[in-house]
This record gives C-alpha cells, sequence and structure tokens, in this order.
C-alpha cells in the first residue's frame, strides 16, 4: 500500500540567537515545528563556520524530544557521524558533492542509529541522486547556494523537486534555502513535504502563524 509523504516543518536556528540556542529551539516548537534544521558548516566545503557535535551534545537534554536533521555542510561527512550519534542526532544529511561513495557512507549512518539525508547543492543534476535514493530516508534539494541564511530563493530547483516527486512518491523530499511565505506554494506545488525555513520562521513576529500557514500550502500540494 502505498504512503503519502507527511508535511513536516523545520524550522533552522541558524540566523537565531545563538547565545540562547536552546530558548530559540523552543520557541520554535512550541510554535507548531515538527523537527529542528541544524546546520552545520565547517569552513571548507562552504564559506562559512557554525557549530558541530559538541553543542548538539549539550542542546539535547534541553529539548530531549525534538528531532534533529544535521545538515551537514563539511568536507569529510564520514568524519563526523559516529560523534554525531553520540551526540544525539536523529538525522545526518551529507552533501553527494563532498563524498565519493555514498553508498557506504549512508550505511555508516544507519548503523550508527540515524537516519540518511542526501543534499545536492544549486549545480549538482538530480540525476546524481538518483541511483542513492534506495539507501536515503530523505533527499535535500538546495534552493540557495549552501552557506548562509537570509539569501534568494531559486525557483528554478523547482524542476529537481517535481522529478524526485514523480520518481519517488513515498520519499521524504526537502527544500532549504530562501523558503518562507512568498516562495512555499511553488515548494509545495513541486512536491517538497519537509520544509527548512530560517529567516522568514526566526524573524518573524508571529512564527506559529508562519509555520501554519506553510503547512496549510504543503498540505494541499500534497493532497493534490
Ligand atoms: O543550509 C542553509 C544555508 O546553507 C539553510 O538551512 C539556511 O540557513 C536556511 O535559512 P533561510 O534561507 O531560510 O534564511
Ligand atoms: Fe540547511
Amino acid at each position: 500500500m502505498s504512503q503519502r509523504p507527511v508535511c513536516k516543518i523545520g524550522p533552522s536556528i541558524l540566523n537565531a540567537d545563538l547565545s540562547n540556542l536552546h530558548h530559540a529551539c523552543e520557541k520554535m516548537l512550541d510554535s507548531g515545528a515538527d523537527y529542528l534544521h541544524l546546520d552545520v558548516m565547517d569552513g571548507h566545503f562552504v564559506p562559512n563556520l557554525t557549530f558541530g557535535h559538541p553543542l548538539v551534545k549539550c542542546l539535547r537534554p534541553k529539548v530531549p524530544d525534538a528531532f534533529f536533521d544535521m545538515h551537514m555542510m563539511v568536507a569529510n561527512p564520514t568524519e563526523w557521524v559516529e560523534p554525531m550519534a553520540d551526540a544525539g542526532a536523529d538525522q545526518y544529511t551529507f552533501h553527494i558533492e563532498a563524498t565519493s561513495d555514498p553508498t557506504t557512507l549512508s550505511r555508516k549512518i544507519k548503523e550508527a542509529g540515524m537516519k540518511v539525508g542526501i543534499g545536492i547543492k544549486p549545480g549538482t543534476g538530480v540525476e546524481a541522486v538518483l541511483p542513492y535514493v534506495d539507501a536515503a530516508d530523505m533527499i535535500l534539494v538546495m534552493t540557495v547556494e549552501p552557506g548562509f541564511g537570509g539569501q534568494k530563493f531559486m525557483a528554478d530547483m523547482m524542476e529537481k523537486v517535481r522529478v524526485l516527486r514523480q520518481t519517488f512518491p513515498e520519499m521524504d523530499i526537502e527544500v532549504d534555502g530562501g523558503v518562507g511565505l512568498t516562495t512555499i506554494d511553488q515548494c509545495a506545488q513541486a512536491g517538497a513535504n519537509m520544509i527548512v525555513s530560517g529567516s522568514a520562521v526566526v524573524g518573524a513576529s508571529d512564527p506559529k502563524a508562519v509555520i501554519a500557514q506553510m503547512r496549510a500550502a504543503v498540505v494541499k500540494g500534497l493532497d493534490k
């Protein structure tokens, strides 16, 4: 029996007040977030630095029930699988551009007890990920060049989402970058069901309303 993908909204806390991350996470969860999208940048794969597994380990007991989707923008994704699993990560999303062996890496992530996400940058064609979809729980289509929050949504990435949704009707497909109230309809119509939104949610005066509106758009898209 086929299963319809479920809409999940995952705020990115990249542009939140990182000095009070626990509070920022709780605020998002209280506003209706289904999961938290945590952006790890190493200054090599992308020209920016954020945080790593020590911070995740400290955050885990503060929000014990939250699902942590680790967006690993790192040059050596294999290196951090075990430390992230030990820190309490639930899903480990690596970039296909950062590995020559996505199959072995996916297996290692599963063996460590996490779900597998595979991300593609805007310049990477969707064909690159197709051979590995069976090994993954989720495919991430980047809708900005990874590295920074607050960038402009790239609408031309929606064709990748459409191809993935047509080929894999049950797959979790995540979009990330510049997603907010003005761009959610395009994501929803293309078939995305996991929605990362940073500035549009974290910077909103009423994050609960923004999450609810985005959810309504996605549910409508999945119903069509
Ligand atoms: O991975 C990234 C950026 O590299 C994202 O998760 C962004 O941080 C999302 O922020 P907005 O584009 O929604 O502000
Ligand atoms: Fe991200």
